[in-house]
């Protein structure tokens, strides 16, 4: 007789470079998750502890294989998260044995195939430029953002289906981001909030990337960041349009491609599948 209860449920551990998530698959059978849910299993000490956690459920479209919704840590719904899309791919890759997979979520339709090495490719779709793209307060005037008490300059603003304030700095390991980037991701400057990156240019084409995440504060890697990152380095002409994104767990290569939209390669990893007790679970 097991010990867990009935209703409990199984899920995929796994991560991008550290960014690490639930994967629970709810194409068969439905799940409604509240925000307490997601934190309660979220909880590194008495839950299972994540980043993000990702529901698989089914497709609203014939374009895609599963529809992929996403939660901070926080229990706070987002659009948009570039490792776990790997992640999502490779399990739905796994199934199929096709090298490709579509995925949809509230940003769009993401296509995914396999890579050199192993490695995930995803297209993550356009990257939305400036400040209007993001949701913005009334005044975008960044000379109340706390910059000028920290020596940061003007960020470049990033739509990625989730935004992102990028800072170049000259040392981005210098940066006190454990007790900036809360500042940041709370100024009234982003009425949604925002995810944080200070980025180093570190030679041709590559760029030391270090995030405070929307939801989840500092994460080894972040792929939307990464590709937001791309795309402002680009934009203040500090590298052409591809670049090695080196974060805390690893490098991912990115591209802003032509029709705008980026493409983001990266690895995947599996770390081990368990079951939620159903005292977890809403
Ligand atoms: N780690 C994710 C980003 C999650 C973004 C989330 N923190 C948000 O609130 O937008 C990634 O790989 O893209």
């Amino acid at each position: 007789m097991s010990a867990l209860s009935p209703q409990g449920r199984s899920f995929l551990k796994m991560h991008g470079l550290g960014n690490d998530f639930v994967v629970l698959d709810a194409r068969s059978q439905p799940l409604v998750l509240s925000a307490e849910a997601v934190r309660r299993i979220g909880d590194r000490r008495t839950g299972v502890g994540f980043d993000q956690m990702v529901v698989v459920g089914p497709t609203k479209t014939k374009l895609a294989d599963a529809f992929m919704t996403i939660w901070n840590a926080d229990g706070s719904e987002v659009s948009a998260c570039g490792n776990a899309t790997r992640c999502v791919a490779w399990m739905l890759m796994q199934e199929s044995g096709q090298p490709h997979a579509v995925i949809e979520t509230r940003a769009g339709l993401l296509d995914a195939q396999t890579a050199a090495g192993g490695l995930i490719s995803v297209d993550m779709g356009p990257a939305y430029l400036d400040w209007r793209d993001i949701p913005l307060g009334q005044a975008v005037d960044t000379n109340h953002l706390p910059l000028r008490l920290e020596g940061l300059t003007d960020p470049v603003g990033v739509g990625m289906g989730n935004p992102h304030a990028v800072f170049f700095v000259d040392d981005a390991e210098a940066v006190d981001l454990s007790r900036l980037g809360p500042i940041l991701e709370h100024d009234p400057l982003f009425p949604e909030r925002c995810n944080i990156e200070v980025v180093q240019p570190i030679g041709p084409d590559r760029l030391r990337m270090r995030v405070w995440e929307r939801g989840a504060g500092i994460t080894l890697a972040c792929g939307t960041g990464a590709c937001a990152t791309v795309v402002a380095a680009a934009r203040r002409g500090l590298i052409g349009r591809s670049a090695e994104v080196v974060l805390d767990g690893g490098t991912l290569s990115i591209e802003w491609m032509k029709d705008n939209h980026v493409l983001m390669t990266g690895p995947v990893a599996l770390s081990y599948s368990g079951t939620l007790d159903g005292s977890l679970l809403p």
